[in-house]
């Protein structure tokens, strides 16, 4: 008995000690990194003062400098989108950057958001009108709330937060305003995440990137989807054309020609993708969050008027790309549509069939008009790829089997996470790739930078 004591107490001795050990190394590591790093930035222009300089140098700064030219980084990525159900992180090691970047996911986890998290949240997400005391209190919050989610899967992990070099945190779309949209002149696109980085930096210690999407918007484009430069990265091949389809709240696509060709890259939301199924079934049918496997959707019958109705937007007829959000795609454009095709009285089973058809109709038709009649393969991510019904009309719609990102190496939900964190790892050590000269494709790197001390 006092032998098996000794060891459960040599074990935790030992675990603590490589911990501190290792932290204390590897933290010179990275100081003497940077400082090479900051010292051949200054080239041939070496002199007794620059180098007193870099030795004045604010420690978190030239801690990023060596996080920059290390030969890998761990950077934790986070995503909650749309949907609002939760938090993904995606812990991620990367090694150089641009079409040299290589990727290794360490662990990942979703954290499901709490009931009254999610009410919080629906409160001031996609309206026009909201309490701005709420949209202000719950900037803070997430940002303190990401920061614990992120300590307590490092710590799930057994995985030393000193080991972390960056966090990549999206944030929480709460509007989402495209001109398109708002069609209010003088005003430029815009968008709005919330979950300070300070917050999150301050309470994990670790240096983070947030708010991807301004830059975006101010380099021309609209904000999203940025998902297609972290597609184009990971996933184009010399010989296959691929569609990386992600059907989250809304669904969105990248169409990646073989051959690699950024010029011809092409990325753009579709349409809705979860987000009026899961707003109608809240609605309708209490304690549901969503229709898990279809269930209810698979007992209803499409009615083709209401789906005509449906599609019958402006939206559908706007050039590519094109962004979109709940501020469109919510209960009052179905009900709308439910005016305009005399369907008002249908059954919302019946209703609910009608939606997931809406849905996959209108990726057929974008993923259609888009690419035309060339041959290419659907890799799928995102929550819609769990709908049995929605994963079966697109099948025959397209008139193939479609296959998930499982089987390019990335756990499909995990994938956006992830594609947060190779964002950061862009900014930080890469930045001169050239993402062509597409529309709503910016060559910039996005992510504001919060150092922790
Ligand atoms: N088993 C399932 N059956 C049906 N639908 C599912 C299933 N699992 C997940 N979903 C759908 O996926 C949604 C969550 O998807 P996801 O987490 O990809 O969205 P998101 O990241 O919030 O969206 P976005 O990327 O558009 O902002 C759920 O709300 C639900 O509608
Ligand atoms: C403004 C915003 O948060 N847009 C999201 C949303 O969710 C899906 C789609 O609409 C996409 O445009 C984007 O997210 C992904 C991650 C993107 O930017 O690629």
């Amino acid at each position: 008995m006092y032998l098996c004591w000794l060891h459960v107490f040599a074990f935790y001795y030992l675990k603590y000690a490589r911990i501190v050990i290792y932290k204390s190394i590897y933290l010179k590591y990275q100081r003497l990194k940077g400082f090479i790093a900051v010292l051949c930035g200054f080239n041939s222009r070496i002199t007794g003062k620059s180098i007193y300089q870099i030795f004045k140098m604010n420690n978190q700064i030239s801690k990023l400098a060596g996080i920059s030219s290390a030969s890998t980084r761990v950077i934790a990525g986070l995503m909650s989108g749309t949907s609002l159900d939760g938090l993904d992180i995606a812990l991620c090691e990367f090694s150089g950057s641009g079409l040299n970047t290589r990727l290794k996911v360490l662990h990942f986890i979703t954290f499901p958001y709490k009931e009254a998290f999610k009410e919080q949240l629906k409160s001031i997400s996609f309206k026009g009108q909201v309490s701005l005391q709420q949209v202000t209190l719950l900037n803070a919050l997430i940002g303190t709330y990401s920061a614990e989610l992120i300590l307590e899967a490092l710590k799930k992990w057994d995985y030393p937060v000193d080991a972390v070099d960056l966090i990549a945190s999206h944030g929480q779309t709460i509007f989402h305003a495209p001109f398109s949209l708002h069609q209010q002149i003088p005003f430029p696109d815009a968008t709005l995440q919330i979950g300070d980085g300070d917050h999150i930096a301050v309470k994990t210690g670790i240096i983070t990137l947030s708010d991807f999407r301004q830059k975006h918007i101010a380099a021309g484009g609209e904000g999203a989807p940025l998902a297609v430069y972290g597609d184009y990265l990971l996933f184009s091949s010399p010989d296959e054309n691929r569609i990386l389809l992600n059907i989250g709240g809304i669904s969105n696509f990248t169409y990646l020609p073989a051959g690699r060709d950024a010029n011809h890259v092409f990325s753009t939301d579709v349409g809705p993708g979860n987000t009026m199924m899961d707003q109608f079934i809240q609605l309708h049918y209490p304690g549901k969050y969503y229709d898990q496997d279809a269930a209810v959707a698979k007992t209803g019958k499409v009615n083709e008027a209401l789906v005509a109705a449906l599609m019958d937007n402006d939206f559908f007829a706007d050039p590519f790309p094109r962004t979109t959000g709940p501020e469109l795609f919510n209960i009052a454009y179905l009900r709308a549509a439910q005016k305009q095709s005399g369907q008002e009285a249908l059954a919302p089973e019946d209703i609910l069939a009608s939606l997931c058809e809406f849905t996959a109709r209108s990726i057929i038709a974008a993923i259609r008009t888009s690419i035309g009649d060339q041959p290419f393969a659907v890799y799928l991510s995102g929550g819609g790829m769990h709908n049995p019904l929605l994963v079966d009309k697109l099948t025959a719609g397209l008139g193939f089997e479609l296959r998930n990102t499982t089987a390019l190496g990335i756990n499909p939900d995990a994938k956006e996470a992830v594609l947060f964190a190779l964002l950061a790892n862009e900014c930080v050590a890469g930045g001169d790739t050239d993402f062509g000269a597409r529309q709503g494709i910016p060559s910039v790197t996005m992510g504001k930078i919060s150092l922790p001390y």
